[in-house]
């Protein structure tokens, strides 16, 4: 495949800041990979000095394997490819002492900030959820806007954003004392470090001599202030990016870092690419005139060369259950009829709750899927429990974990002497662990309690120092499991034998992992405890997504996680009001952000692109009626085939129903 003369301009470009604006498919990241190859074999840059950026682990391990690919791997060893928060994470690591930080600070995920921030708000939250969720958001946001505890509050207007600015600071205040750190800080903390530290400026600079980022289009304030960072004033970079796929403004994502780049640049090389190499002509059509009902800054034009295609399809499920059985009935038809692999179907959604229903039916036909994100492996409860073990392993200041497994598997500690250790831990200013070690317990607990622990914290303990000793590190967890008989508990306390098993299986699965880490292998170095338990709780926080080996498996994913891939044939579910857009974006006027996650959605696909809806969704007990998504009526209509919705058809529909679908497979199984 040969790149356009748009595209090698964009390669070639290797002084000064580049800036690859154009819309979906046009080959953006595709200049990000041939561009770290180029720079490699053409330019002389060591690997070692090229950072490219991306939004998720997924993209990331791509990017890697294809630079991998064209240049074989001894080129690639020691190339950061990374997400934001990985290359923060990094940072940080190696700039533990200027942070003022202890090695081996733990990740808190959102539910432990939130049980966190449910501590520090007592009273006057009263554990509302609502509030607290508020909370937790608003701190995101001035995390992501660089703003300190001090600074927000010095902004805030209201008594109510006042008190949130308190409660930031106690928040801050608590996760340093832990050694804790959240996801946003991951960016906060190395961008500040960068900021005021001009020694360690320079070091990260001369690191990264050449920086490339794709989806620039979602980062925030911070990210970008970042990248300028890094790449100071010699300004040799490269980002992509599309205005019209933002769609990460709730976290914080600014479009307008787009035009900022100009003003804070202003050499800045602006490329435009024009030519779309992914869809069918009327998939492209499509997506460019919904995309138009937006306003704009920047004049983007798309042209394709691929054939025009089929027209794009509406079609309606009764209620949610008969939707999922159509989209199901239609893959299974088609899978069959014109094999086409189960893998070259995706459906998306909006939201990661319309998925079960979609599972269910999937699973009922037999049909192989593969979901990213979703419930993922790191939230469930027995993995939870032992990732406070190891967090606690490595940083005895992790009081969010202590709590967590002070008495799990059952050791007779009660809500009361958690308390008190509580109180012993306020007086002495120390971590839980350190006050639940101390003798000033003793006469404030009944023997029996004092007992068990101390018998925890000397478990602990043990283990700790035998994981110091790195060659030790994993027979001494594996002890632990054993000494706290957590597959015993596993068996009392699961509500059925299959639910325990596949629990004890995913112990089994980390353990693999955690010993794997710390061994390492040919192409990783062994890690210590502490490395591998922080590598493991950022994997978590990004979600497991995409390790497991890709198979012949219907794609289900998110609009939003959907960004930057590709599938012949795409289903987009749920296309109603109050889903896509989103109920909350229509009551707040944020209906413009939806309009581009359609676009998103719209544009992952090749060949072919349906709608489906349900004409009845139960909903909180209600069942309602929803119109179809304003967007349908945006589209192209010439292009778009909507199914009559006569009884007649509802009876043709019947006909595909899944009990003939299933006959069909078995005859051409057969
Ligand atoms: N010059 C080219 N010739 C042929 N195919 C190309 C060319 N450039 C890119 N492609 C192919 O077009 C498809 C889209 O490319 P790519 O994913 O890089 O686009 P993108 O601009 O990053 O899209 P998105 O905005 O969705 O992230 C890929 O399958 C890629 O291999
Ligand atoms: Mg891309």
């Amino acid at each position: 495949m040969l790149l356009n003369p748009r595209q090698q301009e964009a390669v070639r470009a290797i002084t000064g800041p580049v800036l690859v604006l154009a819309g979906a498919g046009s080959g953006k990241t595709r200049v990000i990979t041939e561009k770290i190859a180029h720079l490699i074999t053409r330019c002389g840059y060591p690997a070692k000095h090229i950072a490219a950026v991306t939004f998720t682990n997924k993209a990331a391990k791509e990017m890697k394997e294809r630079v991998g690919q064209t240049l074989g791997r001894e080129y690639t060893r020691g190339l950061t490819v990374s997400t934001f928060h990985t290359l923060g994470l990094t940072i940080i690591k190696k700039e533990v002492t200027q942070l003022n930080m202890k090695a081996g600070f733990s990740l808190f995920d959102d539910q432990d900030s939130l049980a966190l921030l449910n501590a520090l708000t007592e009273p006057e939250l009263d554990g509302d959820k609502e509030l607290l969720k508020r909370l937790q958001h608003k701190i995101g946001q001035w995390k992501n806007a660089m703003l300190l505890p001090d600074q927000a509050l010095a902004q805030a207007q209201t008594d109510d954003d006042k008190l949130f600015a308190e409660f930031y600071r106690r928040y801050q205040q608590n996760m340093r004392a832990c050694n804790a750190l959240d996801f946003d800080d991951l960016i906060l903390l190395p961008t500040l470090l960068l900021r005021t530290n001009e020694a360690v400026r320079q070091r990260w600079q001369q690191k990264f001599q050449y920086l490339l980022v794709d989806e620039y289009q979602d980062t925030n304030t911070s990210q970008y202030e970042l990248v300028r960072l890094l790449v100071g004033d010699q300004a040799n970079f490269t980002v992509v990016g599309d205005d019209d796929q933002s769609i990460y403004s709730w976290r914080g994502a600014q479009p307008q870092n787009l035009a900022l780049l100009q003003r804070d640049f202003p050499q800045l090389q602006v490329i435009k690419l024009e030519q779309n190499y992914r869809s069918h002509g009327r998939i492209l059509k499509a997506a460019n005139i919904l995309i138009e009902n937006n306003p704009h800054v920047f004049e983007k034009k798309l042209f394709s060369e691929m054939e025009y295609g089929v027209p794009l399809r509406v079609i309606y499920g009764r209620n949610e259950e008969h939707e999922a059985e159509r989209v199901v009935a239609e893959i299974v038809r088609r899978r069959f009829l014109e094999r086409t692999p189960y893998s070259q179907f995706a459906l998306l959604y909006r939201g990661n709750h319309q998925a079960r229903i979609f599972e269910k039916a999937l699973i009922a036909n037999r049909i192989p899927y593969r979901m990213t994100g979703g419930q993922s492996f790191f939230a469930r409860a027995e993995i939870k429990d032992m990732m406070a073990y190891l967090r606690l392993l490595v940083n005895p200041t992790d009081d969010t974990a202590f709590i967590r497994i002070i008495n799990c598997p059952k050791r007779g500690i009660g809500p009361n002497t958690v308390e008190r250790i509580g109180e012993l831990a306020h007086e002495l200013h120390t971590g839980l662990l350190e006050a639940a070690n101390h003798q000033a317990l003793k006469t404030r607990l009944g023997a029996r309690e004092f007992q068990s622990v101390q018998y925890f914290c000397q478990l602990i303990q043990r283990c700790a120092r035998r994981c110091d000793h790195q060659p030790e590190a994993a027979s001494a967890l594996f002890d632990l499991l054993k000494t706290i008989g957590y597959e015993e508990w596993l068996y009392e306390t699961s509500p059925s034998v299959s639910a325990a098993e596949m629990r004890w299986k995913n112990i089994n699965e980390l353990m693999r992992w955690v010993s794997d880490m710390l061994k390492g292998d040919a192409e990783h170095e062994p890690l210590s405890l502490a490395d591998t338990v922080a590598k493991l709780c950022l994997r978590d926080m990004m979600s497991r997504q995409e390790e497991a080996e890709q198979g012949d498996q219907v794609q289900l994913m998110t609009l939003h996680a959907s960004k930057g891939l590709e599938f012949p044939h795409v289903f987009m579910v749920g296309m109603e009001e109050g889903l896509l857009p989103h109920q909350s974006s229509i009551d707040e006027n944020m209906v413009e952000e939806e309009r581009r996650l359609a676009y998103v959605g719209i544009t992952r696909a090749q060949q072919s692109l349906t709608f489906t809806m349900a004409k009845e969704r139960r909903q909180y007990g209600d069942t309602l009626r929803p119109e179809p998504s304003r967007f349908l009526f945006e589209l192209p209509q010439d292009d778009l085939e909507w199914e009559e919705q006569t009884i007649a058809t509802e009876a043709q529909q019947e006909q595909t129903r899944l009990s003939g679908i299933a006959l069909l497979r078995k005859a051409m199984e057969d």
